[in-house]
């Protein structure tokens, strides 16, 4: 299987190329040439079967000839032993067809985990295998960061630099990234928001001197392997409601576009699924985008599901190239609009093939609040303020007598001042996190500079050109 480029002059790699590229060389971010096909008769034979053994199903179409199926069983094996639930993704039921798929059983607590603890093991197998290093960057608004750093945290052939918001993370999340003592992690606190992290990242990935010289690799959605793992919950959680003989929706707490991006190939992968929702906070974005056409930023807000105060979703990018046709001058063209003045229009055709596949809805942080409270009084379940963000939007775009999922992407304990703030409850931290908030912190404070922190990585990073 090939890997193309949704800007179009980057060389088309195969997937273990593709994974250490992290970014395309153009700057655009690669997906299948094609989509795989699952057909309704192979869903129906994964009904009963483990999350591991699903998973194993679905992402084989992706690493075809490139990972022998012996590794990814064992890889996928030991990357879900990691999770504390038996099912790795349960399914809760809090309404006669209302459910919560709860993604946050894996180490850092946050929907991350999933992909992240087989991006590890994907990314070290491909390295061994070449007798190579490479350099992680990523850029978290919290959760990516903790789930990087504990899934390549110790890892000998990779170096990880995580850029995060100085002062714009929850405490528990700043904690995850700053206290395991790993000596190949380094958690750089950068003086902006998300986005600025998120451009650093991106600029050091088109500073091709930099890139070859640290040998750059990333764990951000911009990876495709980062998606492709995300693909696998849209299937065991349809299949275990019914699929492919009854459509499900999705509800998505959204923000950098990744993890909704992943139920729209399963969908083109034959996932029979119905509605597929964006939920955003007060950083609107994507919701105002499907409404007017035009994607257009403006500050961040600081809100209370931090991990989703973001501008640039950066997957948006690859539907754009969906809904182009796959034409990547349509994709070059909106990309240097955004660049330029912040801001572009999506043609008529592309943006009616949008409004298709996705409807979209906003919370205000009030209606998160008294969502955590009515959830709560009503089903007795604690929802993070990510997950609240889904399940209001969700109860607006729901169909009567159909099966809505909403995606559970933290555990409330990430985020307690909010959740108490809403409800009164202050979730606490799991037993094997328990000292998290006592363990001595070691970050690095830096300018919101390139050159800056490419300085600070060069000095530090062990893979060398
Ligand atoms: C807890 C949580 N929920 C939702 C999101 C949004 O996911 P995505 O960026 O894949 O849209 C994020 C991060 O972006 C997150 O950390
Ligand atoms: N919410 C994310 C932002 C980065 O998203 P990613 O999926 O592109 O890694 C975070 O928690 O860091």
């Amino acid at each position: 299987m090939d890997y193309i480029s949704t800007r179009g002059d980057a060389p088309a790699l195969k997937f273990r190329d593709a994974l250490l590229a992290g970014l395309a060389r153009d700057g655009g971010l690669y997906l299948p040439r094609e989509w795989p096909q699952i057909s309704k008769k192979e869903i129906r034979a994964l009904r009963g079967k483990s999350y591991q053994e699903i998973a194993f199903a679905v992402l084989s179409h992706f690493v075809v000839d490139e990972i022998p199926s012996d590794a990814l069983k064992s890889m996928i094996d030991e990357a879900y032993a990691t999770f504390r639930h038996p099912a790795v993704a349960p399914l809760v039921q809090i309404g006669p067809n209302d459910f919560v798929l709860e993604l946050f059983h894996g180490t850092t607590l946050a929907f991350k985990d999933v992909a992240m603890q087989l991006l590890a093991r994907l990314m070290d197998y491909v390295l061994a295998e070449r007798g190579e290093r490479a350099t992680i960057v990523g850029a978290t608004s919290g959760d990516t960061g903790g789930a990087a750093i504990d899934a390549f945290g110790g890892r000998e052939r990779t170096d990880v630099f995580i850029l995060f918001p100085h002062g714009k993370v929850s405490p528990v999340q700043q904690r995850q990234m700053t206290t395991t003592g790993y000596a190949n992690v380094h958690a750089l606190a950068v003086k902006g928001n998300f986005d600025d992290c998120q451009d650093l990242v991106k600029a050091m990935f088109n500073d091709v001197a930099f890139r070859d010289s640290v040998k750059l690799s990333g764990v951000n959605s911009i990876n495709w392997a980062r998606i492709m793992a995300q693909v696998v919950y849209y299937f065991t959680a349809a299949i275990s409601l019914g699929s492919p003989d009854r459509k499900v929706s999705f509800t998505v707490p959204t923000g950098n576009f990744g993890d909704i991006f992943a139920g729209y190939v399963a969908k083109r992968m034959g996932l029979p699924i119905d509605r597929l929702v964006i939920a955003t906070n007060d950083n609107d974005i994507l919701a105002r985008t499907l409404k007017t056409g035009r994607y257009e930023m403006r500050p961040a807000i600081a809100t209370t599901s931090p991990s989703m105060d973001i501008q640039i979703s950066s997957n948006f990018e690859r539907l754009l190239f969906e809904a182009y046709g796959r034409d990547p001058s349509q994709v070059r063209a909106a990309m240097a609009g955004l660049r330029q003045s912040g801001a572009f229009e999506i043609q008529a055709e592309a943006l009616k093939s949008i409004r298709r596949e996705f409807r979209a809805g906003r919370t205000t942080q009030k209606q998160v609040a008294e969502t955590i409270r009515e959830i709560l009084a009503t089903t007795g379940y604690l929802l993070d303020p990510h997950t609240a963000t889904g399940i209001f939007v969700a109860q607006k775009n729901s169909k009567p007598n159909s099966p809505m999922v909403t995606l559970a992407t933290a555990h409330p304990a990430k985020f307690p001042a909010a959740v108490e703030s809403a409800c009164g409850i202050f979730p606490g931290l799991p037993s094997w996190l328990g000292d998290l908030m006592s363990r001595e912190e070691r970050f690095d404070l830096l300018e919101p500079e390139l050159k800056a922190v490419e300085n600070f990585i060069s000095q530090h990073a062990r893979a060398k050109a």
